[in-house]
């Protein structure tokens, strides 16, 4: 072997080794994703060189191969690419590796403590970090060439020999550091390579086993592409999870280059809106798990891929948050979402309202956070209503069957019909195939998208305030739990008054948002009051007992203090309207909406489930025969005055059951009160039976 020239190269340290073990204390493990990426790029620059004829034959097949061997302790990554020659090797590996390293270390040591999302750049010379000694052999695809061997045990010094190799291509070789042993594990290198190199474009072989899985599929065209190919995708990524409601497939190359696809999953209660969960490529190169900067906060919980050489990765994180074209790359995903979902919303009304309750949380989110994502989806937020008027769009209500908006079938670019008033909006593909992906999403999966029950009727704010502003006055009545809250629900419905479902976890916010939004508009719970519309003004006043003069509602208001015997509770007496007094409730516990507010807002505050307050309204209904039967049971206690009565015990005790009952709406008993309303239970039962 000749050996052809030996040198130092100028760089004011002796050893490169501390320099980049201290630089790049964690991540050791990335030095494989740099040396496979130079493998592929060396591959796809023999392609274009092949493509501009510059190649003699054919190229073969594209391969990389990384090979252990436990004895030597080395771990070599081959690819059958454009290869170097001798004056390359000089050129680009101890030049650029090198002459640039006091430069990289003053670099990342100032940023030492702050973390950088990908540490690119570092590429050949991250091998260091794990190799006591680098060997490169090397034959370049020019004619003529002649293959060379380069090594260098991190030293400035290094070797440049001939080599005896005859295939094209490159073969980087390390001998690992005894700490370092770790990466000739087969499952280890595995590992790596189905974390980094998953979705480079070229076959990587261990052990004449294919590793990895090559397709990018954010990289094709959507036209290409079938829901189940998008399907599948999901579930690789997402092993054992749910399948997603909808995706976007993101793909523009101008201003910037960004390809993607963004999916919504089905939201879990305790999914924790900060974490991304979206991965970060650049250039098919896995770089991060975490892309909280390019992704605007509020889309955080989506899922799948965004890929980008244009987010710069060698810069700290805070960088990135003010990075311009990162910025604008939020914007544009946050307004594809949108797109999207304006989209969804005009040719598949059935699909948005089925998927409303998860999308529904981000595009609530999107409005509290981003003022131009609000502006987008401002018309397309809906709420479940109790309305069961037609099923019509003129008369206000969104469809509540399919089949009124039929959803086209094939792919349509997301952008038809769309003005693009801003030329700098750049272009994008979004899938809008016919049912994407939502009714897998139903829990049985034998089930037919349809055969569920029917979607329940929805409504926009725009469309409630418009139909009820004669009756209602612009006061708006929700509802935060169906079940706790249904007999307040129920009563309203009777009434003709409309309910919207305000139930998931990010309503409190929202309904403070609304108000901003809709200023005339005066939100309040079913449970908060009870709107005139409700009572019965003219019963309220009959008079029952000649002797003291007392109104039947004063004597009933008595007797209620007396059973309940709690100062706080505020007891109002009044006659619920309905045409069957059976059928309503005969109290009912309210807590006015600012109150209530008050309260959710200090338990926030204090990080606790705001308690229920001793203060509250009790509503008795005089109206209900329970209620009238009351009177009568507990006139002989009155009457008889000192001694108390068994019917007028009885009386009190039942007050203490109706109270109970109502209490039942608002909050669960504890231990104590749940006995107590047991027993109770049982001896209102016995007298009754005694009778
Ligand atoms: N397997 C290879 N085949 C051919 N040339 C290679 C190979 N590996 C490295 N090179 C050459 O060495 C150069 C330096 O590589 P290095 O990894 O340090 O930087 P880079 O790949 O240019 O950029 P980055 O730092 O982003 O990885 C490359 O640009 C390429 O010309």
């Amino acid at each position: 072997m000749t050996v052809l020239e030996q040198g130092n190269i100028t760089i004011h340290t002796e050893n490169i080794f501390p320099i980049i073990k201290k630089s790049l204390y964690t991540d050791h493990e990335i030095f494989l994703r740099e040396l496979v990426s130079n493998a592929v790029d060396a591959i796809q620059k023999l392609k274009m060189v092949s493509y501009a004829g510059e190649v003699d034959g054919e190229i073969g097949e594209p391969e990389i191969t990384i090979a252990i061997d436990k004895d030597k302790k080395t771990l070599s990554v081959s690819d059958n690419g454009i290869g170097m020659t001798a004056d390359e090797v000089k050129k680009y590996i101890n030049q650029v590796a090198f002459s640039s390293a006091e430069e990289f270390v003053q670099k990342y040591q100032k940023d030492a403590d702050q973390q950088i999302i990908g540490h690119f750049g570092l590429g050949f010379y991250s091998s260091f970090m794990v190799a006591k000694n680098v060997e490169i052999d090397t034959l370049s695809y020019k004619a003529g060439a002649t293959a060379v061997h380069w090594s260098c045990d991190g030293s400035p010094a290094f070797q440049l020999e001939d080599s005896s190799r005859t295939e094209r291509g490159t073969t980087v070789t390390l001998t690992l550091q005894e700490e370092e042993l770790e990466y000739i594990e087969a499952m280890r290198v595995k590992q790596l390579v189905k974390t980094y190199c998953d979705f480079m474009p070229v076959p990587i072989k261990l052990d004449g086993e294919e590793i990895n899985q090559h397709r990018a599929l954010w990289k094709q065209s959507p036209q290409n592409l079938t829901k189940e190919d998008y399907l599948e995708f999901y579930r690789y990524l997402y092993p054992f999870q749910e399948e997603p409601l909808l995706w976007v497939h993101l793909n523009t190359d101008y201003p910037f280059l960004l390809n993607g696809i963004l999916y919504f999953p089905k939201l879990k209660p305790d999914v924790d809106v900060t974490k991304g969960n979206i991965k970060l490529f650049c250039n098919q190169v896995f770089v991060s798990d975490h892309c909280e900067e390019v992704i605007p906060s509020f889309l955080m919980p989506l899922r799948g891929v965004v890929d980008s050489p244009d987010i710069p990765l060698n810069v700290s994180r805070s960088a990135l948050t003010n990075d311009r074209t990162v910025r604008r790359i939020a914007d544009f995903i946050a307004k594809k979402v949108g797109d999207r979902l304006n989209s969804l919303y005009t040719e598949n009304i059935d699909q948005y309202i089925s998927s409303w309750q998860d999308v529904g949380t981000f595009v609530k989110f999107g409005s509290l956070n981003n003022d131009k994502f609000k502006k987008q989806v401002e018309d397309i937020i809906i709420f479940r209503t109790t309305y069961t008027g037609e099923n019509n769009r003129s008369a206000g209500i969104l469809p509540a069957e399919s089949g009124i908006l039929p959803a086209e079938s094939g792919i349509l670019p997301a952008e038809s019909g769309e003005q693009e008033s801003n030329s700098e909006t750049p272009k994008v593909e979004v899938q809008s195939q016919e049912g994407d992906a939502w009714e897998d999403v139903a829990p049985n999966q034998n089930q037919t998208p349809h055969s569920s029950t029917p979607t329940p009727p929805h409504t926009t704010m725009k469309e409630y305030l418009e139909r009820n502003k004669e009756k209602q006055e612009n006061r708006v009545f929700y509802c935060t739990d169906e079940a706790s809250q249904a007999t307040y629900v129920e009563l309203h419905k009777k009434q003709g008054l409309e309910v919207l479902f305000m139930d998931s976890f990010i309503d409190t916010h929202f309904i403070s948002f609304l108000e901003q939004e809709y200023p005339d508009a005066k939100f309040s719970r079913v449970d908060s009051d009870l709107d005139k519309t409700l009572i019965d003004q003219d019963k309220a006043s009959e008079i029952v007992d000649p002797k003291t003069n007392k109104t039947r509602s004063e004597v009933i208001k008595e007797l209620f203090e007396q059973s309940i015997n709690k100062p706080k509770v505020n007891i109002r007496t009044q006659s619920l309207k309905s045409d069957d007094p059976q059928g309503t409730p005969p109290a009912m516990v309210l807590i006015p909406e600012a109150m209530r507010r008050l309260m959710d807002m200090t338990a926030l505050f204090q990080q606790q489930t705001a308690q229920f307050p001793e203060e509250h309204i009790l509503v008795v209904n005089t109206a209900h025969p329970l209620i009238q039967n009351l009177v009568s049971l507990s006139q002989g206690s009155i009457v008889q005055g000192s001694g108390t009565s068994p019917s007028g015990e009885l009386a009190k005790m039942i007050c203490q059951h109706v109270y109970d009952l109502a209490l039942m709406a608002q909050k669960g008993f504890d231990a104590e009160g749940m006995n107590s309303f047991v027993e109770r239970s049982n001896q209102v039962l016995t007298r009754l039976t005694e009778r």
